[in-house]
């Protein structure tokens, strides 16, 4: 379908939504972050074996989100899931400095895949509500985040037990995405 022509469908199907992963090491908070946006409240959630996808609206514009485990040996299934993903959500654990450095490593993996290429990244650097957690400017400086060249990207403090933070990086994605389309 040309370009055009695939624009104006999606314009015309009132059930189009953009697929988004949510991605992160484990233990990020990804999935509490999910069911925060998802229901406003805080679920007590167990390691994620697999993926949870939930709809998420902002505004009028639709999200199918898809929250992937984060433990080792689900992260080299992630790609299986890349495909036809217009949105990337990278979330860090900002009290958990010491794996910054294998956080950047996921991140700049999953940069490289091809079905991620047009995708812009929304990196969140969460659970800013402890006192330990790094402020973003060092998580922003652990993760080399300037060298991101080829992606659209942007950084936003987040705390999945507050809400912080986490309006304003749907609202950036949501912009980004309907510039897009
Ligand atoms: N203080 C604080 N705790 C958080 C925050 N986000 C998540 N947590 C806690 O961190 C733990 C892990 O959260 P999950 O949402 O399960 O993490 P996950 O990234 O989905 O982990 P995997 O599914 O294993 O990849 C839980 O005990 C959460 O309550 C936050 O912003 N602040
Ligand atoms: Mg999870």
């Amino acid at each position: 379908m040309g370009l055009f022509l695939s624009r104006l469908w999606r314009k015309l199907r009132k059930d189009y939504e953009y697929k988004i992963v949510l991605v992160g090491l484990a233990n990020a908070g990804k999935t509490t972050i999910l069911y925060k946006l998802r229901l406003g409240e805080v679920v007590s959630a167990h390691p994620t074996i697999g993926s949870n996808v939930e709809e998420i609206k902002q505004g009028n514009v639709r999200l199918q989100v898809w929250d992937l485990g984060g433990q080792e040996s689900l992260r080299a299934s992630w790609s299986t899931y890349f495909v036809s993903t217009e949105a990337v959500i990278f979330v860090v654990d900002s009290a958990d400095v010491h794996n910054a450095l294998l956080a950047k490593m996921e991140l700049f993996n999953l940069l490289l895949h091809a079905d991620l290429r047009a995708a812009p990244v929304l990196i969140l650097a969460n659970k800013q509500d402890l006192p330990v957690a790094a402020p973003p400017n060092q998580i922003s400086e652990l993760l080399d985040l300037v060298s991101i060249r080829d992606h659209e990207w942007n950084l936003q403090a987040s705390s999945a037990i507050t809400g912080q933070g986490l309006e304003e990086g749907i609202e950036w994605l949501c912009d980004k995405l309907s510039n897009k389309h």
